[in-house]
C-alpha cells in the first residue's frame, strides 16, 4: 500500500511549551489511521503542526512532495483538509454558504463547485433540506454533518478529523462513524484523532497512541485493540449488549 503522508520528527511549540515532541507517523493511502490518547496528550497540536497553524519544526512529505514549509492554504489546495474540533462554522451564514466556503481555497470552477455541492447534498440529504437555514440554528449532529460536508467540498486527498465524536449524542456518533467508514470505502484516506479509542480502533486499520506529546510506533489497529495495557488505559469497561 502506498504512503500518502510521512511526518518525521515533528515538534510543535507554544512559546516554551513543547506540545508535540519529535513525532513520526505515516498515513497509508486508502486507510483510516487513528491517533488515540487522553485529553491534553497533544493530538490537536499535532494536527495544527501538520497544517502549519502552530509553530513547528520537522518534515512533512505529502504525495512525495516536501510540504513542510508551505502555508496552510497551499496544503489545503493539495488536498490536506482538516475538520477542526470546534468545527468553526459561520453561524449567521446559511448551510449552503458554509459549504461553498469549503470550495474557496481549492481551484474550482463554478461548474465543479456545483457538482461537489450536489454530491454533498446527495450524501447528506439533511443538509440539502436545510440549505437556506442559518448554520447557527443546526443541532450538534447537523453541525458536525455540515463540517464534514464543508471538508468534502474541498476535494480532500487526506481528510483529518479532530474528535468527530465530541459532543454528539450516542446515536449520532454511530452515524458519524458509519460515514467515516463509508468515505474510506470510497477510497478516501483519513487521519482520525479520537479520545473514544474503542470507536476509533474499530474503524481504523492503523493506530498510534499519544502520551504527553510523544507518539508511539505504528501498530495495526486490531492488534492495538487486543493489547491489555491499551484496554486498561483507553478502552474502559465494555458496555453490556
Ligand atoms: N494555544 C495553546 N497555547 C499554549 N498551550 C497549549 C495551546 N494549545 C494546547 N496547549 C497545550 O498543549 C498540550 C497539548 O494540547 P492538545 O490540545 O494538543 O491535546 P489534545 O490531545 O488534543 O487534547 P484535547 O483532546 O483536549 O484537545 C496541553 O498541555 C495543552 O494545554
Amino acid at each position: 500500500m502506498s504512503t500518502l503522508m510521512t511526518v518525521s520528527r515533528l515538534d510543535v511549540r507554544y512559546g516554551q511549551k513543547l506540545a508535540v515532541n519529535q513525532a513520526c507517523l505515516d498515513v497509508a493511502a486508502g486507510t483510516i489511521t487513528t491517533i488515540i490518547g487522553a485529553n491534553g496528550a497533544g493530538k490537536t497540536s499535532l494536527l495544527s503542526g501538520l497544517m502549519g497553524l502552530a509553530a513547528r519544526s520537522g518534515s512533512i512529505v505529502f504525495q512525495g512532495r516536501d510540504v513542510s514549509d508551505e502555508p496552510p492554504e497551499s496544503k489545503v489546495r493539495r488536498g490536506m483538509i482538516l475538520v477542526p474540533e470546534r468545527r468553526e462554522l459561520f453561524g449567521s451564514m446559511s448551510v449552503q454558504d458554509n459549504l461553498l466556503l469549503g470550495a474557496m481555497a481549492v481551484k474550482a470552477t463554478r461548474h465543479s463547485r456545483r457538482d461537489r455541492l450536489d454530491l454533498v447534498y446527495k450524501k447528506y440529504p439533511r443538509l440539502s433540506e436545510r440549505r437556506t437555514q442559518q448554520a447557527g440554528t443546526l443541532s450538534g449532529g447537523e453541525r458536525q454533518m455540515l463540517a464534514l460536508g464543508r471538508a468534502l467540498m474541498g476535494n480532500p486527498r487526506l481528510l483529518m478529523l479532530d474528535e468527530p465524536s465530541l459532543g454528539l449524542a450516542p446515536n449520532f456518533v454511530n452515524q458519524m462513524f458509519e460515514w467515516i467508514v463509508g468515505l474510506r470505502e470510497e477510497g478516501m484516506s483519513i487521519l482520525l484523532i479520537e479520545q473514544n479509542a474503542r470507536l476509533a480502533l474499530d474503524v481504523a486499520q492503523y493506530a498510534y497512541v499519544m502520551r504527553q506529546g510523544e507518539i508511539s510506533p505504528r501498530a495495526d489497529a486490531a492488534e492495538m485493540r487486543s493489547r491489555e495495557d491499551i484496554a486498561a488505559q483507553y478502552l474502559g469497561p465494555r458496555r453490556k449488549a
